[in-house]
């Protein structure tokens, strides 16, 4: 049995990992949807979809099961974006997520889905963590070790401070660079 596990994972946290690691109970082989994949470079979308691809890839051989990580990009109508998901990913029989948007479009689509316990969800939030990132505190001990390493590799930290800045109001936003 094959499932799927959308999210934009910037970046990919403990919550997820354990999401993973309970579905690896469940499946034999699970697609992990690299959701909102053309964004990057904004405080809610830090990374790029082949940042955390790599930080998805290096953390699942924890786990015994195969997975296929596939960019999925946002599209204006939520009503055909399970089609979109489906045409872009390999077959699944079972979607797994927490989001209701997602649930529901899954659900009315025919797809059956599965949600899972939030895992210590006060501070297991890409939200919370990014704050961390830009704010400059603890962030290492609430991501697997190698997406640490990924986003040394890369320079996250530097590149969350500076996008930061750059947003127009400093807060959690897609917003670019002020108009002039
Ligand atoms: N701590 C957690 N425990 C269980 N599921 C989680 C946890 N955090 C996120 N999820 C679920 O994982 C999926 C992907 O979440 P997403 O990538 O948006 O992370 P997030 O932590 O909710 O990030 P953000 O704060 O950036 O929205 C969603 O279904 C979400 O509900
Ligand atoms: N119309 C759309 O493009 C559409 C609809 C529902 C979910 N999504 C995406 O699916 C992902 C859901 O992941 P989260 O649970 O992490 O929010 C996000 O990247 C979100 O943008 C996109």
């Amino acid at each position: 049995m094959r499932g799927f596990y959308i999210g934009r994972f910037q970046p990919y946290h403990n919550g997820h990992h354990q999401m993973v690691k309970e579905i690896a109970t469940e499946v034999d082989e699970l697609v992990l949807g690299i959701g909102s994949a053309g964004d990057s470079h904004s405080t809610r979308n830090p990374f790029t979809a082949g940042e955390r691809i790599m930080m998805v890839a290096k953390s699942v051989v924890d786990f015994d099961i195969t997975t296929y990580a596939v960019p999925i990009e946002d599209l204006e109508r939520n009503s055909v974006w399970v089609s979109h998901v489906q045409s872009m990913s390999p077959a699944f029989d079972v979607a797994y997520s927490n989001n209701p948007l997602v649930i529901q479009l899954f659900k009315e689509a025919g797809v059956e889905v599965r949600q899972s316990p939030m895992f210590n969800r006060g501070v297991l939030q890409g939200t919370e963590l990014r704050n961390r990132m830009m704010n400059g505190e603890e962030w290492r001990s609430l991501v697997p070790e190698p997406v640490v390493g990924v986003i040394d590799e890369i320079g996250g930290i530097e590149r969350i401070q500076r996008v930061s800045d750059t947003d127009s109001d400093g807060r959690d936003s897609d917003g670019g660079p002020d108009p002039e």
